[in-house]
């Protein structure tokens, strides 16, 4: 397995002839790629940035040079189609520029995608608003560090979601004018399948909008919506998913958020920080399910018990029922996990539903490629982003990556398969190393982790034979000088890894800045680098990397595994 590489590849290594001959047209200024022979590409490029989107169907070919010319004669109008502009598909799509390729990407809705206007980006916004609210309303927080504010915090609730939503606006026109720039095509309307190389796109209601454009390669990205659970009736206004609840249009006095995942505890920080009450109903029988046991524990302790937030575990919310703002409460039927018998009713102002996320995969005819998604509505690929038809095999030129394949739902790890999908079709194989993603919940203190939980990396360990060479290494916030300088410093970090190898399985964090922190472990164990080569990194001091520091330091290595670092024959022996 190869893990992907992130970083942009040079002319000569781009695959194809026509591919390269065009990559002569990018100069690289201050790290972008940039093209300065715009009129040597098809004019549709153009088109694309003179207005927001091109409208109407505009063949390439007629305008400029066919993309494409495979030896079976066939001409396309682009090398690569993209159906979705989400992280995945711009990281895509940029990519594929870099490379040579004359991409088009095909938008339904807005670029950016899920993360840019409904995830990653206001979210933080309202995170970072929030726990400037926290912290200046932290009397014990603040006399400690010497300062008196004499009168309460205050905040305007609407400026901080203004600041969310011009946040993503200028996020989402970045993404635009970066793909513009390079002279990507960027077309507007909900695409699909229309033929192994075609795809027809078009909006509802709009008959000056779409038409049909046909690449050698596509790549489907079209990403992911809340999933809402049966019984739970949406309204928008007291019961709403992420998608309302970053508006922050109101804040309720109590919330219950039905989910413990990333989003739900996203928002409890958001939420409790602006002075609301919050109650979590979470189907497993622990909160936070999908964090390792004692980070999780200790998660709960720091995010969840100093707070005003209770929480019912083991409980499905089967019934959820919309009320009106300050008339009528917002009720809940909570129905044991394992009895299925309804064992409560909550009555609170709101209710946010945090329960997962479903792909948008509907009406993209995979069908006439032979393909089939998941139960779930996933779309079958293999390690290349490949999509896989019913009888196994990979579909020709056909890809598909981000949160429509359900393999890692997260932002980078769309962009990092975008990459590594059009590494594949420029005839370099690459698969991305999901054990080496890093992952975080960007809650104050911020979790962590890369690579197993200690329970799985036990589990593998007692499978395969060599549990007695499992080492689990830890350590604390409480001896960082820069986390006590803070006053930040509740928090551990932990790894698991090989004794007699060095070789990293797991790390896990909960601490200030620890969704910066991880990328050492995630870096390292993408370079395939041991603990025998991180012992002899320098961090900086005083910072919250030697936390990382202390953690490779206390591990207890073999004496042969200490001794032989993978990397150390590359390593210079003097400057
Ligand atoms: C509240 C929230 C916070 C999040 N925070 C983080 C975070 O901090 N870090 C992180 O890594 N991840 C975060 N995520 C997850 C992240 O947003 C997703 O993993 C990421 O957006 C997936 O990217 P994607 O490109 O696969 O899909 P999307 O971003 O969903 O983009 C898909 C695009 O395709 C378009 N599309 C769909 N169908 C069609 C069609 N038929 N034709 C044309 N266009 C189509 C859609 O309009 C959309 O623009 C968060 C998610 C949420 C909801
Ligand atoms: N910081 C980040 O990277 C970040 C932030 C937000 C969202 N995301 C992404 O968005 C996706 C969706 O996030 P999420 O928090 O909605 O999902 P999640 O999968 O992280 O958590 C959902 C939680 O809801 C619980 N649940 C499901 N159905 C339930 C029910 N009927 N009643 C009670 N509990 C129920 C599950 O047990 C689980 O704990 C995640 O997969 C994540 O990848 C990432």
């Amino acid at each position: 397995m190869v893990a992907v590489s992130l970083s942009p590849i040079s002319a000569g290594q781009c695959a194809r002839p026509q591919a390269a001959a065009r990559l002569c047209g990018l100069q690289r200024i201050a790290g972008k790629a940039i093209a300065v022979h715009q009129a040597k590409r098809a004019p549709v490029v153009a088109a694309a940035s003179a207005s927001r989107f091109v409208v109407r169907a505009q063949a390439a070919g007629k305008n400029g040079s066919p993309s494409s010319a495979p030896a079976g004669g066939e001409q396309y109008d682009y090398d690569l189609i993209v159906i979705g502009c989400g992280v995945g598909g711009h990281g895509a799509a940029l990519h594929a520029v870099d490379c040579g390729l004359k991409v088009a990407v095909i938008e339904g809705h807005d670029i950016g995608g899920t993360c840019v206007n409904r995830g990653c980006v206001p979210s933080k916004a309202l995170l970072a608003a929030s726990n400037e609210v926290r912290k200046l309303r932290n009397d014990h927080h603040q006399k400690t560090l010497g300062i008196q504010l004499n009168g309460v915090a205050t905040f305007d609730r609407q400026a901080i979601a203004d600041h969310a939503t011009n946040l993503a606006s200028t996020v989402q026109g970045n993404l635009q004018r970066s793909l513009e720039s390079l002279g990507v095509t960027i077309l507007k309307g909900q695409a699909k399948l229309t033929g192994p190389h075609t795809v027809s796109y078009g909006l509802p209601g709009r008959v000056d909008v779409g038409g049909s454009a046909t690449a050698k390669d596509i790549i489907i990205a079209t990403g992911s919506v809340p999933f809402v659970p049966g019984g739970i009736e949406v309204d928008g206004k007291t019961v709403f998913t992420s998608d309302h609840a970053l508006k922050m249009e109101w804040l309720p006095n109590w919330i219950a958020i039905i989910g413990s995942g990333y989003i739900g505890l996203e928002f409890s920080d958001v939420y409790t920080a602006l002075g609301c009450e919050v109650t979590f109903v979470e189907a497993l029988p622990n909160m936070m399910p999908g964090f390792d046991r004692e980070i999780a524990k200790l998660a709960q302790r720091l995010l969840i018990n100093g707070r005003p937030i209770d929480f019912h575990t083991n409980v499905i919310a089967s019934k959820v029922t919309p009320g009106v703002p300050g008339v009528k409460p917002v009720k809940i039927e909570l129905t044991d996990f394992s009895t299925k018998e309804v064992v409560d009713e909550l009555e609170v102002d709101a209710c946010l539903v945090a329960t997962g996320r479903a792909p948008y995969t509907n009406g993209l005819n995979l069908a006439s490629v032979n393909v089939q998604t998941d139960r779930r509505g996933f779309v079958p690929v293999n390690d290349k982003m490949q999509v896989v038809d019913t009888s196994g095999k990979a579909v020709p030129n056909l890809y598909c990556i981000g949160d429509a394949n359900g393999k890692y739902m997260l932002a980078h790890a769309a962009s990092a398969q975008g990459i590594a999908a059009v590494e594949c079709m420029c005839g370099r194989d690459r698969v991305v190393n999901h054990m080496a993603v890093p992952a975080a919940c960007f809650t104050h203190p911020e979790v962590s982790f890369v690579g197993m939980t200690e329970d799985a990396a036990r589990e593998k360990a007692e499978k395969e034979g060599w549990a007695d060479k499992l080492g689990v290494s830890k350590t604390y916030y409480k001896a960082n000088s820069k986390s006590l300088a803070e006053l930040e410093s509740d928090g551990m970090a932990k790894m698991m890894y090989r004794k007699d190898t060095g070789e990293i399985l797991g790390v896990h964090m909960i601490g200030l800045h620890s969704a910066d922190n991880i990328h050492e472990f995630s870096n390292a164990m993408n370079m395939g680098q041991t603990l025998g080569d991180l012992k002899f990194n320098v961090h900086a001091h005083p910072t919250v990397a030697e936390v990382n520091e202390e953690l490779i330091r206390h591990a207890q290595l073999d004496k042969t595994a200490a001794a032989k670092p993978a990397a150390a024959s590359k390593q210079p022996v003097a400057a």
